[in-house]
């Protein structure tokens, strides 16, 4: 999937400007953003459910207009309007012959795995549940694309494991998956890459790899003797250094190779690594794109 300057306004208000992105075939990418940031405008124009102001994309080598791509999909909408007296299972079925016949066995096989209900009339279920069918309507073709608009909201966490590792065996099986978020957290354990759109734009794209690397640890050492705090001092990456007796605490930015290796030449009783703080980095990136268009505002106001 490919996008080109591809932007939507409502009328006068941006709902995604210039967004350049590339899906690579076989990954799992995570569209991150807070509400109105255009995360759904985006899946929309790929979807052709609404038509872009400008820009240009194609899904799977393909044009989004094309009828044929559809069956090729699979989507999970981020409002789901499931309605009726009809029952999950029959509206499945249902849709499941439109797409040119699905197993029933693979879906109850997504339904027992996502512990989700399908005798109960549609009109009447539960949020989960509606969130449940609209996953197994979306993974059931087994589809060589697969568009996730918020998957994850109103799952509990033992279904929000069990649905990552359906995401994770698309990947294994080399189809590629897009899906939202407001919540880095939720998506980055599957996610190869991570973009980040704020007000109409995508201010990064970023390996989760990559991000981890960045992230910022903090980290304890603690020594069978008192260290010299010398040893510690200037060590790349290392900041906020605190050294009391035989205690090093500091935080980590990226690699905590230097620190390590300054460590080692001490005894090492035990040793503390808080889990990396991707959230701080997401929100970062969030307030670096506010500072910028503050600027860009204050440029606009300064006399000429
Ligand atoms: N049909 C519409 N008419 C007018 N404005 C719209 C319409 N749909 C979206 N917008 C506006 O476009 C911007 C982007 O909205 P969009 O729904 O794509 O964001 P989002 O990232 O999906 O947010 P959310 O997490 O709330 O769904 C917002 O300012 C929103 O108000």
């Amino acid at each position: 999937m490919q996008t080109e300057g591809l932007t939507k306004f409502y009328g006068e208000r941006r709902g995604l400007e210039d967004l350049d992105l590339e899906i690579r075939p076989g990954e799992v990418f995570g569209y991150l953003g807070p509400n109105g940031a255009g995360k759904t405008t985006t899946i929309r124009l790929l979807l052709d459910i609404i038509r872009p102001t400008r820009g240009r994309m194609t899904v799977l080598g393909g044009n989004p207009r094309d009828p044929g791509l559809r069956s090729r999909i699979g989507y999970l909408p981020g409002e789901l309007a499931l309605e009726g007296r009809e029952r999950a299972r029959d509206y499945l079925d249902f849709l499941g012959a439109v797409r040119g016949g699905v197993p029933r066995g693979r879906v109850e096989t997504l339904a027992e795995r996502l512990d989700a209900d399908l005798s109960a009339r549609m009109g009447k279920l539960s949020k989960g549940n509606k969130q449940k069918v609209g996953l197994i309507q979306a993974f059931m073709h087994e589809p060589e694309f697969l568009i996730l608009d918020e998957p994850t909201s109103g799952l509990d966490p033992l279904v929000q494991q069990e649905f990552l590792a359906m995401v994770r065996e698309v990947r294994a099986s080399g189809r590629t998956v897009l899906m939202s978020s407001h919540v880095l957290a939720e998506v980055e354990d599957v996610s190869d890459r991570v973009g980040i759109v704020r007000g109409g734009r995508l201010v990064a794209v970023e390996d989760v790899a990559a991000l981890r690397e960045k992230a910022v640890r903090r980290v304890e050492f603690h020594f069978d003797a008192p260290v010299p705090r010398g040893a510690f001092e200037n060590l790349p990456g290392v900041r906020d250094l605190r050294v009391e007796g035989a205690a090093v605490r500091c935080v980590i930015d990226g690699r905590p190779d230097a620190l390590v290796k300054a460590a080692a030449r001490f005894t090492v009783v035990h040793m503390v690594s808080a889990e990396p703080d991707l959230e701080e980095i997401f929100l970062t990136y969030y307030s670096e794109e506010e500072e910028e268009a503050r600027h860009a505002r204050a440029g606009v106001e300064e006399p000429a």
